[in-house]
């Protein structure tokens, strides 16, 4: 029996990851599930997976479910909260799958517990990759990707020498608006924006697929797990999010990952790695598909590519910064404050002025993500 915890429960990943859960019921016991608002389908996952530990966003939420849980069931809120369910349960993995930088401090005690990681959440690799990184060498605790582009290369590499690797190639569909020119992003809304043409996600990662920002977080991501050089990471278009990712070998060889764009297969590997266990998702037809597409990436359409890999080639707070201005403008344009192009811009005149540290330590990240958050949302 696999002891599991899931940060972000009540999210497209940690809805997806408890359907793996309760598809192979008998071989699963969750342990701990975080939530933020959505108290009300956290009570549902709280009967269906009777875990002991659950949080919350607030005390307030905390306080009226405590009267509704379980008497088994302990509830915790807030940033100590969710630290709580990563490291204070007896999971053997937790899956982190909240949104945003916010799930740094949560990963971090997970793995200095010994958890092995589910990573979802890419924005703590972003923010802080060589802390999170150097942690995880140090416990000796495996970051399993869940990120399908990043779990397509962990499968491509399985049983593959390093020294033998030329270069990963990671597809992107190219989002929401990949046919229309930038004179024809002027007025686009939230609404279109979040029409993904492939993958049914939450709302930020799905305008980050359409500012190009999604795949420059995951080269950066890339760099972090695989310990690869950036001039070893290529982006290629691929409209159809069949390819999940790819590498190539000094032979010339190249091994893909394929599939139907659906998360349940990655995160299932990621629950149940190194074994293939049965899945709910739908089996690939090529013959059904019929034709693939490829497409060169256009850096000057997609500007935010091009500044995602030069904050990783910069490293230190140049990463924690891109993120965190993206982070803020994405929630201004949700909330229909800034138009969609605004986006790239607060994210470029933030880069403008910032100041890098190189290797810093984690309390100057945590003042950069705060300081950054403040400028980009006045600008
Ligand atoms: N969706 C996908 O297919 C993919 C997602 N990812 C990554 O996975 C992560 C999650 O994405 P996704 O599931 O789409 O996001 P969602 O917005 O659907 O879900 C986010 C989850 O995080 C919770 N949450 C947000 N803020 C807090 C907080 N401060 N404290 C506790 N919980 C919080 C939300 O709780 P509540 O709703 O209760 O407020 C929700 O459960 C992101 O990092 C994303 O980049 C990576 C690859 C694919
Ligand atoms: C499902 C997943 O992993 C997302 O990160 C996905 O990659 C988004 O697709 P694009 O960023 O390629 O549009
Ligand atoms: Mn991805």
């Amino acid at each position: 029996m696999k002891k599991i915890s899931v940060l972000g429960s009540t999210g497209s990943i940690g809805t997806q990851t408890l359907d793996v859960v309760a598809k192979h019921a008998e071989h699963f016991q969750i342990e701990g599930l975080a939530a933020g608002n959505n108290a009300g389908l956290l009570l549902e996952q709280v009967r269906k997976f009777n875990p002991r530990k659950v949080s919350v966003a607030t005390r307030e939420q905390a306080e009226r479910i405590q009267t509704e849980v379980p008497a088994g069931t302990k509830v915790y809120y807030g940033d100590q909260g969710l630290i709580e369910i990563a490291a204070g349960t007896d999971a053997d993995l937790v899956v982190t799958a909240v949104m945003g930088s916010v799930g740094l401090p949560s990963t971090l005690a997970a793995i200095e517990a010994g958890k092995t990681i589910g990573l979802a959440n890419k924005e703590t690799l972003i923010t802080a990759g060589h802390i999170v990184t150097a942690l995880a060498r140090k416990k000796g605790v495996s970051v399993l990707p869940i990120d399908s582009e990043h779990s397509a290369i962990f499968q491509c590499l399985n049983g593959e020498r390093r020294q033998d690797l030329a270069s990963i190639t990671l597809t992107a569909s190219g989002g929401s608006f990949r046919d229309r020119t930038r004179e024809e992003l002027k007025d686009v809304t939230v609404e279109d924006a979040l029409k993904h043409p492939n993958w049914s996600m939450g709302a930020k990662i799905t305008i980050d697929s359409a500012t190009m920002v999604n795949k420059g977080l995951e080269v950066i991501e890339a760099h972090w797990l695989f310990d690869l050089p950036y001039e070893k990471i290529n982006v290629l278009m691929h409209p159809e999010s069949i390819i999940h990712s790819f590498v190539e070998f000094k032979d010339t060889s190249i091994i893909a990952q394929l599939g139907n764009p659906d998360m349940r297969v990655p995160i299932q590997y990621a629950l149940t790695y190194p074994e293939r266990w049965e899945s709910p998702s739908k089996r690939l037809s090529l013959a059904e598909v019929g034709k693939l597409h490829f497409r060169e990436m256009d850096f000057g359409r997609f500007p935010c590519l091009r500044a995602a890999y030069d904050c990783g080639k910069m490293g230190g707070t140049a990463t924690t910064a891109f993120n965190a201005a993206n982070e803020v403008a994405v929630a201004r344009f949700l909330r229909k404050e800034i138009s969609f192009l605004q986006i790239e811009d607060i994210i470029e005149r933030v880069l403008d002025q910032h100041s890098n540290i190189p290797e810093p330590e984690l309390a100057e990240i945590e003042a950069c993500d705060k300081l950054t958050r403040e400028i980009a949302a006045k600008l």
